[in-house]
């Protein structure tokens, strides 16, 4: 779960959009990024290391030359090139050729991942060497500073424990490997980041095509944080017609349209005239089309999170994959490991952004279009573009 700290990181970035407008897909990506990243890898160590001199900044474009795309731009071509058509799939002659230059592409994501994680795992292996140095006890936990500037202990992040892990298991039967920290990271950050980041797009897109929606969601909030605070993890428990209308968000519009699996014995499906799945055959599960079932759904295309509310007809279903008609996370001991993480942090994000600003669509477009985008994560095809104007006066203080 993201740390009431890692969410003063977004509180951060909100602050800033109150004086320098962005698109809100940009937004969007770099405050689900910032979550996710400090959320899973933080630097940890409070006290700054003496840091080697930083290399020489030009006059006017400071150290501009040396900026790599960012961050959440590696992650989304990630997502872009998993779920890209590829034609070697499907015609035989042309495979080996990368005629769409796909594999050209995904060296280059895999070399700025690579230089990405060596950075962080070298970050963090300074900051334990710096804790040994000072003779911290061997498993002690990193140090960190409070807002009001106390160092206090705080708990192990996930990169911690796995440095732990590879240094202590010199004996275990399978090693952890340096690549294998790398791997197991990029895996959970990239699995986390652009869903997520794509599931606040979608939100607030659905909440600006229903201002009604809208109206209400932000009233809920105004009524239970108020506006002398910014809106967090800690309130979407308390805000249930916010979470009627992520969950309405995630059964229209889920970031992971498609499950996988393989079948382990032969089936015979009576539906549809009665077919066979033979063993071994891989299985693409259609959540996307699952949750917009007229069978199991009222108006299954319309956007209604009081279908969700208490007395609305799917009031008991959950998004966790107990319900089948239902499953934005998919289902099983392969359902997404990251649901908890995201039914908290996808709501706090965009309970914070219409807390803290009135939205205008930018140009004359009476409603946003919902076109769906290819690929892995079914992001918006077009940008979110709308223009924040701040509604807190005075800006609440992050602490
Ligand atoms: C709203 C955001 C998210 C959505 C809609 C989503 C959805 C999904 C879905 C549908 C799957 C496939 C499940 C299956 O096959 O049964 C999945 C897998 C996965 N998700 Fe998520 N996810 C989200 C956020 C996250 C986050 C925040 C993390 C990590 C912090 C994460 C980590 C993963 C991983 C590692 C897998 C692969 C699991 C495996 O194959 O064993 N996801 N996700």
């Amino acid at each position: 779960m993201a740390t009431a700290s890692s969410m003063q990181q977004p509180a951060l970035l909100l602050r800033q959009l109150t004086q320098d407008p962005v698109t809100a897909s940009l937004l969007a990506a770099a405050l689900a990024t910032a979550v996710l990243m400090i959320a899973a890898v933080s630097r940890g160590g409070g006290r700054k290391p003496r840091l080697p001199p930083s290399p020489r900044g030009f006059p006017v474009i400071g150290h501009l030359h040396l900026v790599r795309p960012p961050v959440h731009r590696t992650f989304h071509d990630l997502a872009e090139l998993v779920g890209a058509f590829n034609v070697e799939d499907y015609i035989a002659v042309c495979r080996g050729w990368d005629l769409q230059g796909l594999r050209r592409r995904a060296a280059d994501v895999h070399r700025r991942f690579d230089a990405l994680l060596e950075e962080m795992i070298r970050h963090k292996e300074e900051a334990r060497e710096a804790r040994k140095m000072r003779g911290g006890a061997e498993g002690e936990t990193p140090e960190k500073k409070t807002a009001t500037g106390t160092t206090t202990e705080s708990s192990k992040d996930l990169l911690d424990i796995l440095l732990d892990k590879l240094e202590d298991d010199a004996a275990a039967e399978v090693k952890l490997t340096r690549k294998k920290i790398k791997a197991f990271v990029i895996d959970v950050v990239t699995a986390g980041s652009d869903t997520s980041a794509a599931m606040v797009e979608w939100m607030l897109a659905e909440l600006m095509n229903h201002p009604e929606c809208l109206r209400k969601v932000r009233a809920e909030i105004d009524a239970v944080v108020g506006r002398d605070r910014i809106a967090g993890e800690g309130d979407v428990a308390s805000l249930p017609y916010l979470q009627a209308a992520y969950k309405e968000t995630l059964r229209l519009r889920p970031a992971a349209p498609i499950a996988h699996r393989q079948s382990a014995e032969e089936m015979v499906i009576s539906a549809a005239g009665g077919f066979t799945v033979p063993a071994g055959t891989a299985v693409f599960i259609n959540l996307w089309s699952i949750a917009r079932d007229p069978a199991n759904w009222d108006a299954p295309l319309e956007f209604r999170p009081e279908r969700f509310m208490a007395g609305g007809r799917n009031e008991a279903l959950d998004p966790r994959g107990q319900h089948f008609q239902y499953l934005p996370f998919g289902s099983g001991r392969r359902g997404c490991p990251g649901m908890g993480l995201a039914l908290q942090s996808v709501p706090a994000v965009v309970a914070a952004l219409v807390q803290c600003f009135d939205w205008a669509v930018d140009g004359d477009a009476e409603k946003i279009d919902m076109e769906e985008a290819d690929g892995l994560v079914c992001a918006r095809k077009h940008p979110l573009l709308l223009r924040p104007s701040p509604r807190l006066s005075p800006f609440p203080a992050v602490v």
